[in-house]
This record gives structure tokens, C-alpha cells and sequence, in this order.
């Protein structure tokens, strides 16, 4: 269509709205006068909320409009955003509801056009309805209309009008493609002078758009009287200004919504039953309360042990629930704030004097005459499982019930991996090939909470937070409080907002430096933000939007979410994985039973600084970095020999993050029984040269170790008696002795027992690779049939990775682990420099230490005697260490003096 001259770009948008929806247009025609006419930038910003309007109207229009779309602007993604993207951007129709029954009981709104429930705010279109897409533009549904021969999308845009000049030098300004930065709208209106212009554009866009769809529909004898037509507006008074600008970006998609749908009769309240989805923003089960159109009471059902499961899980941990405590005080003030209120439950009891979540609830649909429940999914398995009675059991009633997914990027539930088959399972990058071939239904867009809830006229009872005792402490005898937490208390905000902040903390400073430096224990490089994803204080959609339109991207940090799917994968796939070694010989690893060596462990008391300095952190804040826990797991399985499930128990009664899934694929792994082996084991003392160098972690948690040298601080049995005595420590009364000490025989004991127990049961070692066999879960044999297995008694086994420590070591099992040229001690995470550094300083660090002391000896007696003979001080010379010239890893600096080289 020829666009008319001199007319300002909206309205030939609008006058191309029309001759698309007449039939006189096509997509890709349109979305090329988008680009030429908006130019690129705009285009990107303003394109899906403008599309949003079709919809429901013109699904699959809308549809063909977003694939058109998200292949223009996935083209220059890179990779491991690509990979990302496929566990989340593309939304299907309905996409939250595990029960596929439409959100609209009142029969007034789902008897009105589409277009008409458009005006009124419908959240699912906010998310991008498009059929599953994978982001390099394959489709799984019906494809969008074909373009030209030959033509990309990208091309035809180019040639799209006559302001093709000016979108294209749009496009060569745009941040992504000049830098590398901001693919998302949400950047370019972080670009401050262009901010206020885009919106005022924006805001024309929309009242655009709706008065000419609202025209066109008009043709069609639709009437918007049953509903209340809310202008759909965003507060900017009521966003916290720290998050300001990343809030603003969105505001196109995520509008917030004051109104109701208007209807003769009062609608019957909906139940908003929050569990781990603790948050207003980016809640599409909040949202989808607000879409039923009735009262919303929002209600949390404490019943402990639906939470644990059927084996020992430690679900909800003495840390987590006292963080759950304060997330729920939080969650309640933020809803009293829209004028709403949460309900706080303990199950009712049933004959047999069992409570469940059912009981709680069906009390209340009988108290309030609730006829809908709407809620965020969970994954473990067992909670999917109460969930699915509860579904039932309430349709039976006649209560709508519908579990929105929210809580991963991807639903663990329809990740599947075929077209990938199952070699390499349990890596990051094999899951992520699976949802990158299967994209499925994704994420959509943030939404932004609601300015206000409907409210009941009665409130239903319940009972106070305290009274679930969430955050009880103990009491000792005298009657006084054990405040346990006050540790926990100081160091976190629990609220949402202290989520966004940390994140905004993190997008700011830390991702700078997340993707060589993640693992430094002395300076915070990473967000925090687990326990807020734990209790979804922040929804992993909202983390992934943000990470994406920040300055700086790391592509390390995305796959990190990536991982978090990957884990309630496997416990999808395998609901033992808290308690039960996946591997089955490992099953038989002879284990350690020193109880003495797992307090010790538990209370940072080993002897080894660095271990200590994390079991504590642990302890007094509930958290510790990811490098962290992989120390003090390296250490309590390949030197103290004790029992993953120890670590993993004591892992979730501690953390304030505390995930069964993710715990429990951690420890699986690092316990060498789970789907993936780590390739390394960090040395208790030799992992300080990467992750606190200069022994401050260890200074902050063991204050007592704090006047020790840098070199000589993660190993006070080598210091001098006369450096510990004036540092004022004792061994094994200020700071206690190592709890063992022969740590190389140590490692080599558990490399041989793991040799042992894969030569004991061969039949889980594959003969051709050597790795090990795992049996399959009927989920996966059932999609991967007739691939790569073998079959023993009707069991499926799969090779899975295998260190090579292990494949090697099963040669000659008695072989002590330095003899094993896979020795996985420290390799993985090092270079050869650090480790020949490290051998170096093992070598000399004693007898420097101990020159060093003959040196100040000799120095004090000198300066002593120039004082007694009055004699002027000599000039400081300062001394520092010294890095090598050519040095790329700055561990080679070598701690302490250096002797100058004499020529
Ligand atoms: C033995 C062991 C046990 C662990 N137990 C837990 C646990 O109970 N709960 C938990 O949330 N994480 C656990 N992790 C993973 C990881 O250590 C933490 O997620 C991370 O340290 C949290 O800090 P952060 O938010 O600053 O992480 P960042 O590095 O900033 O990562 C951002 C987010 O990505 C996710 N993530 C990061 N690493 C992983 C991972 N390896 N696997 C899955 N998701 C990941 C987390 O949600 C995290 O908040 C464990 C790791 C190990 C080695």
C-alpha cells in the first residue's frame, strides 16, 4: 500500500492497522511500514503492545504478526541469549492454566467481543501469544504466512517505505547493534534525553491504536457497554524509585489495571491462594484474580508436611521458614498498602487428625462463596501431586481451580528431549538444547502489579502470622529468647522490593564482573537474589527481562536460570533425587560415620580457615556463594568421607535459599552419584588462590585467625610458633587443630573407593566408554526409545558423564590419587600458572615465613639500637609484592617481600 505523504507516522500506522485488519494489507507489509515508519528502535518498543489488541480478535493474525517480529529482532541475539530465549520469551494462548478453563466465569465478559475484554485489560495479552516459536524462527504450530522467496524479514522491512533512509540510520544507533547492549525496548528508554519523547509517543500509540480499532470494531456492531472501560495507566507515583527506569521500560506491556468489569450482580469472590510466588509484581495468578472480575482474598495455607514430601527432604529448613515468615509480614503489608488483605490459614484437620491444604481451603469456599482459586504452580513432584487433588477435588465442588505457571522460565513438565536424545544429560547445555529444539509454551512478558484488589465486604477468619509459627525461637531455661536469627535478620531485606533493589545492586555493579570473577568470596560478584527466586519475591522472567536490557550482559549469569530450570527438571524426572543416589553403586560407597567430623564441619570448626570462614557465613547469614558451597561440599565428601544426604540436610535446615530441587542436584553431583559430575575437587586450602587471595572472607568470619599474614592465613599450622603467638592465636583453643590432616591420602582413599564400587557392580559401567549407567525413569524412556541404551532386565540404562578420574582410576584401583593423571584436585577451575604458583608457595612458604621472621628480628634490633644511640629512623622503604611483568593471572603475585634481582 503507497504510503500518503506528509502525514505523521502514527497515523499512517493506523491508516496500515486498517488495511491490515479489511484483509487489504499483509503482515509482513505491515510490519515493514512499522519499521520504515517508526524506524527500528520504535518499531522494537512499540510493535508488540501495538499487536496486542488483535489478540483474541485475530489470534492468528496476532500470531503470524509476533513470529514476523520476533524474527526481525532475534536476528544479531547471540548465542547464549538465543539459548535463553528459548526457555522463555514465546507464549501460547491460555499459557498459564494447568486446567485449560477459560478465566472469565462471569458469562456477561465472556459473552462481549474479545476486542471489547481487550479494552478492559486482559493480562495473557500482555504475554506474547504467539504460537511456540523457537527464537531462531522455526515454529511448532501452524507457521506464520510465508514470506516472499528468498526475502527475509529483516530485508522486506528495508524496503518498506519511503523513510526507508532514516530507519535504517535508526537502526545503525540502535543500542544493540552499535554495542551489543539493550536489545529491549526497556534500554532504549533508559537512554535519558529519548525517555520522555518515547513515552508521550507511546501514550499517542496506544490512544491511537484503541480509537481505531475501537472505529473498525465498531463496523462490526460491537457495543462496549457491559463493560467499565478502565484507562489502563501506570502509577509512576507508586513505583519504588530505585527501580525507576528498568519499571518505566515495561510500561507498555505490564499496564496495571483499577477497574473492574461492570455487572449486575456481585461476582462471587476468587480465592488468591499464595504459596512461592510472594510478590505483586510480574504475578499472573494476581493479575488473573483481578480478571475474574469478583473480590479478591488472598490466603496462605501453612501445612508443613505437604512441603516435605515422602521421603526426608527438609523442605522447609529452621532458615527458611524464618525467612518465609518475614517474606509473608512483607507480602501482607504490601496488599494492606492496595487496600487489600492476606489470610493466614493452619489447616483444618480431617477425621484422622490430618490437615491438609484441601480442608483449609474448601472451609473457605464454604465460608466466602468463593467459586474460583487461582494459584502459582509448583514442581516437586508430591506438591504437584496435592495440587492436582486439590484441582479435583474442587472441580467436584464446582470451584474453578487454575494453577498458573510462573515459577521457572520454563515449565519442568513439558521440557522433553527429543530431537536432542540423551547424551549428555544432566548438563546445562543439554537441557538447554531441549528446550531450544522444543520450545513449547514460554514466559511472555513482565506484568506490573495491581494498583488495587477488590475486596470482600467480610473478611474471612484466620489466624495471625505468628501463629504459624514460622519464626518461633527457642527459649532457654531461664526464660530468655534464643535469637538465632538475629544474624539472618541484619543482613537481608526481605521485602520485594529488596529484591528489585538487589537486583538493580547487581545489574549495576557486580554483573561487571560476574563473568571472570563469580567466584570471589571477599567481594560480592553475584546477585544474592536466590532466596527471593526461592520464595518467587522476584519472578525468573522478571530477572531475565532485566538482565537482558541491562548494560552489561553475562551470558554466564542467563545460564544460571538456565541451571535453575535444569534442576526441577531432574526432580520431575526423578523424585528421589533428596535422599537417593541416582548412580547405584554409589549407593554402596563406603561412607564415613565420624559424627565429631560432621559437627565440626557443621559448626566451622575443621581447622581449615577457609571451610570454616563459609560453614560459618552460613550459619550467622544463611547463605554463602556458589564457589562456597562447592568447597565445603568438596570437603565433607572427598576428604571427611561423610554421606552427600549430610550435607544436603544440613544445606537446607541452613540456607535461607534452601531448594530442594537445586540442593539436590548439587549435592547429587558433587556427591559423584548425580546426573553430572563435577571434574574437580577443591582443595580446602589451594581454592583460597582464587576466591579470597588476600584472606579477607577469612578475616571477616574468622576473626580470630585476622591478624595472620595474607600468605599464611588459610593455613595457621604453618606459621611459626612466635607469628601465632603474637597474632594472639592457640591452636585448638582460639582456633581448633585440623579435624584431619593427611588430606592427599584422604583423596586418594576416595577415589579408590569409588574405584571399588564401580568394579563391584560392572553392570552400571558401560564396557565401550567406561562411563557410568544410570537406570532411566519411564518419562524419558518413553520419548527416547531405541536410542543409545542398553537393556538389562528391563531396566534402561544410560552412559552418563563420567569423570575421568574415576574412568581411569577403575584400571588400577589401588593407584593413589597424584599417580591418576585426571586428578581432579583443583583442575577446572584454574590455569597451570596458579597451580605451579601454588606448588611454589607449598615449597616455600615455610621457609619464607620463617626468613621473614629472622628479617624483623634482625630489623627491630637494629632500629633499637639507632634509638639508643640517638641515631635518625632510616627511610620506609615500602614493600609490596611484586606481579610479573608479563603475568596475565594475577595469582601470579607472590605474597610478602620479593628480593630485588641483583645484577
Ligand atoms: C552444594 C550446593 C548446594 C546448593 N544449594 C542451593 C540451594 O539450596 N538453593 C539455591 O538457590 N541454590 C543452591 N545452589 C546453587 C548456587 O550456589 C546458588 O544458587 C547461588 O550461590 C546463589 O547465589 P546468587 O543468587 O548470588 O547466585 P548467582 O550466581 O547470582 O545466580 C543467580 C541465580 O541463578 C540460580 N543459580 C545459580 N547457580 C545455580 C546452580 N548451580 N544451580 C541452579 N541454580 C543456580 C539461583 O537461583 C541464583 O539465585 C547450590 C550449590 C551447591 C554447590
Amino acid at each position: 500500500m503507497p504510503v500518503s505523504g506528509g502525514e505523521d507516522p502514527m497515523s499512517q500506522v493506523r491508516q496500515m492497522l486498517r488495511e491490515l485488519l479489511v484483509g487489504r494489507e499483509n503482515a509482513e507489509g505491515f510490519f515493514c511500514l512499522c519499521v520504515s515508519v517508526l524506524g527500528h528502535n520504535d518499531t522494537r518498543t512499540h510493535f508488540l503492545p501495538l499487536i496486542q489488541l488483535l489478540a483474541t480478535d485475530h489470534n492468528r493474525l496476532h500470531t503470524t504478526l509476533t513470529s514476523i517480529y520476533l524474527e526481525y529482532f532475534s536476528k544479531d541475539e547471540d548465542d547464549e541469549l538465543a539459548v535463553a530465549l528459548a526457555l522463555s520469551l514465546l507464549e501460547v494462548k491460555g499459557q498459564q492454566q494447568t486446567n485449560t478453563k477459560p478465566l472469565f466465569p462471569d458469562p456477561k465478559l465472556q459473552g462481549q467481543t474479545d476486542t471489547q475484554a481487550t479494552a478492559t485489560y486482559r493480562p495473557q495479552n500482555s504475554a506474547l501469544q504467539s504460537q511456540s516459536v523457537s527464537p531462531n524462527g522455526s515454529s511448532s504450530q501452524p507457521p506464520p504466512a510465508p514470506l516472499p522467496t528468498g526475502a527475509s524479514y529483516a530485508q522486506l522491512a528495508a524496503v518498506g517505505g519511503r523513510r526507508q533512509t532514516q530507519a535504517q540510520h535508526q537502526d545503525s544507533t540502535s543500542p544493540r547493534r552499535s554495542s551489543g547492549h539493550g536489545s529491549s525496548p526497556q534500554t532504549e528508554r533508559q537512554r535519558g534525553p529519548t525517555q520522555k519523547q518515547t513515552d508521550i509517543k507511546w501514550s499517542n500509540v496506544t490512544q491511537d491504536v484503541c480509537a481505531s480499532i475501537a472505529t473498525l470494531t465498531s463496523n462490526v456492531n460491537q457495543t462496549k457497554d457491559d463493560v467499565t472501560v478502565v484507562e489502563c495507566k501506570v502509577d509512576q507515583s507508586e513505583k519504588p524509585k530505585r527501580s525507576k527506569n528498568r519499571r518505566q521500560r515495561r510500561k507498555g506491556y505490564g499496564q496495571q489495571v483499577v477497574g473492574v468489569p461492570r455487572c449486575p450482580s456481585a461476582p462471587p469472590p476468587v480465592l488468591l491462594w499464595f504459596r512461592r510466588d510472594l510478590r505483586l509484581h510480574d504475578n499472573p495468578a494476581v493479575i488473573g484474580s483481578l480478571e475474574a472480575g469478583g473480590p479478591v482474598i488472598p490466603v496462605f495455607i501453612w501445612c508443613p508436611e505437604e512441603e516435605e514430601g515422602p521421603g526426608v527432604t527438609v523442605a522447609m529448613g529452621g532458615a527458611c521458614k524464618f525467612w518465609l515468615h518475614q517474606a509473608l509480614s512483607c507480602l501482607s503489608s504490601a496488599l494492606e498498602h492496595i487496600g487489600s488483605h492476606l489470610v493466614f490459614l493452619q489447616p483444618d484437620e480431617d477425621r484422622e487428625g490430618i490437615g491438609s491444604s484441601l480442608l483449609a481451603l474448601r472451609s473457605l469456599v464454604r465460608e466466602t462463596g468463593a467459586q474460583t482459586v487461582l494459584a502459582s504452580a509448583l514442581y516437586e513432584p508430591w506438591l504437584r501431586e496435592r495440587d492436582q487433588v486439590v484441582v479435583s477435588a474442587l472441580q467436584k465442588d464446582r470451584v474453578e481451580v487454575n494453577m498458573v505457571h510462573s515459577y521457572c522460565l520454563r515449565d519442568p513438565y513439558t521440557v522433553t528431549t527429543e530431537g536432542v536424545g540423551l547424551r549428555g544429560i544432566g548438563s546445562v547445555s543439554h537441557f538447554m538444547s531441549c528446550c531450544q529444539m522444543n520450545p513449547g509454551p514460554g514466559l511472555g512478558v513482565p506484568l506490573d502489579p495491581p494498583i488495587s484488589l477488590p475486596s470482600p465486604s467480610v473478611w474471612p477468619r484466620g489466624c495471625s502470622l505468628e501463629g504459624l509459627g514460622l519464626a518461633r525461637m527457642p527459649c532457654r531455661k531461664d526464660g530468655t529468647t534464643i535469637d538465632w536469627a538475629a544474624n539472618i535478620r541484619s543482613s537481608w531485606d526481605f521485602s520485594e522490593e529488596g529484591a528489585q533493589s538487589c537486583l538493580e545492586a547487581f545489574l549495576n555493579d557486580g554483573v561487571y564482573r560476574y563473568e571472570k570473577e563469580s567466584g570471589r568470596a571477599d567481594a560480592p560478584n553475584t546477585s544474592c537474589l536466590s532466596p527471593y527466586l526461592h520464595f518467587g519475591q522476584l519472578s525468573a522472567r522478571w530477572l531475565l527481562w532485566d538482565t537482558k536490557a541491562a548494560r552489561c550482559r553475562s551470558p554466564k549469569f542467563i545460564r544460571k536460570l538456565a541451571w535453575r530450570d535444569l534442576a526441577y527438571w531432574q526432580l520431575t524426572l526423578f523424585p528421589d533425587l533428596p535422599w537417593e543416589s541416582l548412580r547405584p553403586p554409589y549407593k554402596a560407597l563406603r561412607w564415613s560415620n565420624e559424627r565429631g567430623h560432621l559437627k565440626a564441619w557443621q559448626k566451622g570448626r575443621t581447622g581449615y580457615p577457609l571451610v570454616d570462614a563459609a560453614m560459618r557465613q552460613l550459619w550467622l547469614t544463611g547463605w554463602m556463594n556458589n564457589y562456597m558451597r562447592r568447597v565445603v561440599a568438596s570437603f565433607l565428601i572427598a576428604y571427611l568421607h561423610l554421606p552427600w544426604q549430610e550435607g544436603y540436610r544440613w544445606f537446607q535446615d541452613t540456607l535461607v535459599d534452601a531448594d530442594v530441587a537445586i540442593d539436590a542436584m548439587m549435592w547429587q553431583n558433587g556427591g559423584m552419584c548425580g546426573l553430572d559430575h563435577w571434574n574437580f575437587v577443591m582443595h580446602p586450602v589451594d581454592a583460597a588462590m582464587t576466591c579470597d587471595p588476600y584472606g579477607s572472607y577469612v578475616r571477616k568470619w574468622c576473626s580470630e585467625l585476622a591478624v595472620l599474614p595474607d600468605d599464611l592465613i588459610h593455613k595457621p599450622w604453618k606459621c611459626p610458633a612466635s607469628m601465632l603467638r603474637r597474632a594472639g592465636v592457640v591452636l585448638g583453643q582460639s582456633y581448633p587443630e585440623r579435624v584431619v590432616t593427611d588430606l592427599e591420602e584422604r583423596r586418594s582413599q576416595s577415589l579408590q573407593d569409588v574405584a571399588l564400587v564401580r568394579r563391584r557392580f560392572g553392570e552400571y559401567v558401560d564396557p565401550c566408554s567406561g562411563c557410568d549407567l544410570v537406570p532411566l525413569p519411564p518419562r524419558l524412556v518413553s520419548e527416547a526409545m531405541g536410542g543409545g541404551m542398553v537393556n538389562t532386565g528391563g531396566q534402561f540404562l544410560l552412559p552418563v558423564i563420567t569423570r575421568m578420574e574415576f574412568k581411569h582410576q577403575s584400571d588400577d584401583p589401588d593407584a593413589d590419587a597424584a599417580s591418576n593423571p585426571y586428578n581432579a584436585v583443583l583442575k577446572g577451575y584454574v590455569s597451570r600458572r596458579r597451580n605451579e604458583t601454588i606448588a611454589f608457595l607449598n615449597q616455600t612458604d615455610f621457609t619464607a615465613s620463617v626468613i621473614n621472621e629472622g628479617a624483623e628480628r634482625r630489623e627491630r634490633q637494629e632500629q633499637d639500637q639507632r634509638r639508643m644511640e640517638g641515631l635518625p629512623r632510616p627511610l620506609a622503604v615500602e614493600q609490596r609484592g611484586k606481579r610479573t611483568p608479563a603475568a596475565k593471572d594475577r595469582f601470579s603475585t607472590v605474597p610478602g617481600r620479593v628480593a630485588t634481582s641483583h645484577r
